[in-house]
């Protein structure tokens, strides 16, 4: 007879039961007789419904609610009061501005269940202090329904309102939320619409050349209008109050309205996140975005040239965005207003990157689209104070935004770890692919966009500089990605040369990515970012040079683009090769090398850098056909000086001698 626990085969310490008869399994329970089994091992709760159990697990947080609203400044305002006037505020925003009030605003997700199980929302229970109604009575329908609002969300809180009612939205593997921003991919400047009044009919810089399109008065308040009865048609509104700006003195209030939990996300990683003390005194925002991407602008409207419409009206601190829901165009579009803000203030605005040394040393990183900003400006071994906007003031330089907006094309452990570890929970992945079951992202993959992109947190990068302010800048490095293969990958250049190359603000794409080798197209956008100033080119560009000039620092312009022949013969520069040139820079190695002029443009270029291949250093090495070279030279000066022709006449500095300096300092043959 088989015991089936014994070991008297001699099989090794193994036995197993032989024949039909399975081994009699002997329990504690047995031995204490006919006994039945208690599930009493552990304490339990002391709950009599699963509702019970399920609101032990959410503890009460801190109220979220501003107080201050409208300027009333006293400190003891109870936190019933304080909930009224939020809401009050928030039914302001949301007002139609043709009827007679703002909507009945309650706070709180419609879907929510409540400890009873019931899912009526919280107004039906008399809970007063979350609902708000204006005191008229019911004018039209509209007036009848209530508009809930979810204000400043947590990242947790908006994931789940993501995954429950958005498509497209996923958790990858690293912890991030992937999102699909819907058709638009980008954003679109030629949908962006100004409003021309009395005041920014002088002001703005209008016409040719100008990324400020205008639009009157009435055509704004038609498209708010708009977007305003679309949110409030919605089961729900995020609302969001943040910051713009690390300098305390010029720090911008905004609330923006949206109706996905993407934006809401989106801008809580882009702006400043407000403590809870700072949002209690939030009061009254200084900018209101209307983000009501997914619901199109009347093409029978005046003005519109599409069914995209992004719209600013300065004059109302307002922004309308009707058409898209790429979130790219509500941080840029306060970068605009920015561009505006600040000047006035004697403040430069600045579409630039910027990072400070172990010793202080900052350097700020300008330049166009994909030239490398968020890339060189994130530096491990540098603090980062910000990827991409900047202001820079009497004192020095700071970061408008909260958050880092990478490109995630191709994106590698290896090359970008910094980014590469930024992308965690938390972090908005937007329209990148990844495995079906894995959820591994794959950032090679470019079926949606090539223009995949990741928002993070700015203290998702572990040396980032908090607060993101630093001192005067020393080195002032300007970023061009040549298609062309003729831009040396460095050279030094001398003020003129900096102002011209600023106002220039050219960088070369090849365009799309099928088959067959395509000719670069070289793109000019004043500033590094002609598609968010407002005023003239020319008076970012004195700001700049009056700045440098004061404050002794150097221009760069790095070519981050090919070498080895133009595009389908050389290659992009090594990311290896650039961090090193950039090294030097910082290091100020490379301010005391030996330096030649090149031809064309008359560019100072280091005879050697260390570490970097000489066919590299000076292009014309690599080109094995020397007159193709020279050819491609002068067609690059070609379209630099034909560019430049409408900024010929327009006077910098007190007589204008700057001027033509400037313009002296362009190709010349
Ligand atoms: N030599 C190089 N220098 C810099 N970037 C490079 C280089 N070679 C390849 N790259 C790639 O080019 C891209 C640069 O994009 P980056 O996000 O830095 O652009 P950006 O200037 O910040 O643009 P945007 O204003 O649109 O955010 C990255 O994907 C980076 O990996
Ligand atoms: O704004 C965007 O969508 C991306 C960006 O940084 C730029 O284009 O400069
Ligand atoms: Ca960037
Ligand atoms: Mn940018």
């Amino acid at each position: 007879m088989s015991t089936g626990n014994g070991n008297a085969n001699g099989d090794g310490g193994f036995s197993f039961p032989k024949g039909p008869v399975m081994p009699k399994i002997t329990t504690g329970a047995a031995k204490r007789g006919n006994e039945i089994c208690h599930d009493d091992s552990g304490p339990t709760v002391n709950v009599t419904t699963i509702d019970e159990l399920h609101s032990l697990q959410k503890k009460r947080s801190a109220p979220t609610t501003p107080i201050n609203q409208g300027g009333a400044a006293f400190a003891a305002v109870s936190e019933e009061e304080r909930q009224k006037i939020q809401l009050q505020s928030i039914s302001a925003s949301l007002a139609s501005l043709t009827r007679e009030s703002g909507p009945k605003v309650v706070r709180g997700d419609p879907a929510e269940k409540k400890a009873d199980g019931s899912t009526t929302p919280a107004y039906a229970h008399g809970q007063h202090h979350s609902i708000f109604s204006p005191a008229t009575g019911a004018v039209s329908d509209s007036s009848l329904k209530f508009t809930h609002f979810l204000y400043n969300l947590s990242p947790a809180e908006l994931y789940e309102q993501a995954i429950k009612s958005e498509k497209g939205s996923f958790i990858t593997s690293n912890g991030a939320l992937a999102t699909l921003s819907g058709a638009k991919t980008g954003r679109a400047p030629r949908d962006k619409r100004v409003v021309r009044d009395a005041t920014t009919e002088d002001e703005l810089w209008w016409g040719k050349g100008s990324p400020n399109i205008e639009m009157d008065e009435h055509t704004f308040m038609v498209n708010r209008e708009r977007a305003v009865d679309y949110l409030n048609s919605l089961e729900k509104v995020f609302v969001n109050d943040q910051f713009l700006n690390w300098d305390p003195e010029n720090r911008i209030k905004v609330r923006i309205v949206s109706a996905r939990a993407y934006h809401s996300l989106f801008m809580h990683n882009m702006c400043i996140r407000p403590t809870p003390e700072e949002l209690e005194s939030f009061g009254t925002p200084d900018f209101t975005i209307y983000n009501a991407g997914q619901f199109p602008c009347n093409r029978y409207t005046h003005y519109m040239t599409s069914s995209t419409s992004v719209d600013l009206n300065l004059a109302r601190r307002e922004m309308v965005i009707l058409g898209t829901q790429y979130a790219g165009e509500m941080k840029k579009g306060l970068f605009s207003v920015m561009h505006y803000l600040m000047p006035k203030r004697r403040i430069l605005s600045l579409h630039s990157g910027c990072n400070m040394g172990k010793d202080g040393d900052v350097a700020l990183f300008f330049g166009l689209s994909g030239t490398g900003k968020t890339t060189l400006s994130t530096d491990h071994n540098r603090y980062l104070i910000g990827d991409d906007e900047h202001c820079w003031t009497e004192t020095g330089v700071s970061n408008i935004e909260g958050g880092c907006y990478a490109k995630c094309v191709d994106l590698s452990r290896e090359k970008e770890p910094d980014i590469w570890n930024a992308i965690k929970f938390g972090t908005v992945l937007e329209n990148v692919v990844f495995d079906e079951h894995s959820r591994e992202v794959d950032y090679s993959d470019k079926s949606v966009t090539e223009n995949t992109r990741a928002a993070y947190p700015i203290e998702f990068i572990p040396n980032a500089k908090i607060p993101c302010v630093g001192p005067h800048p020393k080195n002032v490095i300007l970023l061009a990605c040549d298609a062309f293969g003729v831009l040396p990958p460095v050279s030094k250049l001398n003020l003129a040369q900096t102002m011209y190359h600023f106002i220039s603000g050219y960088t070369a794409l090849v365009a799309g990515t099928e088959d067959g080798i395509k000719e670069p197209t070289a793109t000019f956008s004043a500033c590094f970012g002609a598609a968010f100033i407002m005023l003239h080119p020319t008076k970012y560009a004195a700001m700049l040079a009056e700045k440098m000039k004061t404050q002794g620092a150097t221009g760069w312009l790095v070519n981050t683009g090919w070498s080895g022949g133009s595009y389908g013969v050389g290659s992009r520069i090594k990311l290896a090769y650039t961090r090193k040139i950039i090294d030097a820079i910082h290091s100020g190695s490379l301010l005391k090398a030996n330096f030649k002029k090149t031809e064309i443009f008359g560019f100072e270029i280091p005879t050697e850098i260390e570490g970097i291949p000489s066919e590299i250093v000076d292009p014309i090495n690599a080109w094995s056909d020397k007159k193709a070279h020279k050819e491609t030279l002068v067609k690059l000066g070609g379209l630099f000086k034909k560019n430049f022709e409408v900024f010929a006449n327009h006077k910098i500095g007190v007589d204008g001698k700057l001027t033509e300096e400037i313009l002296a300092a362009g190709p010349i043959f």
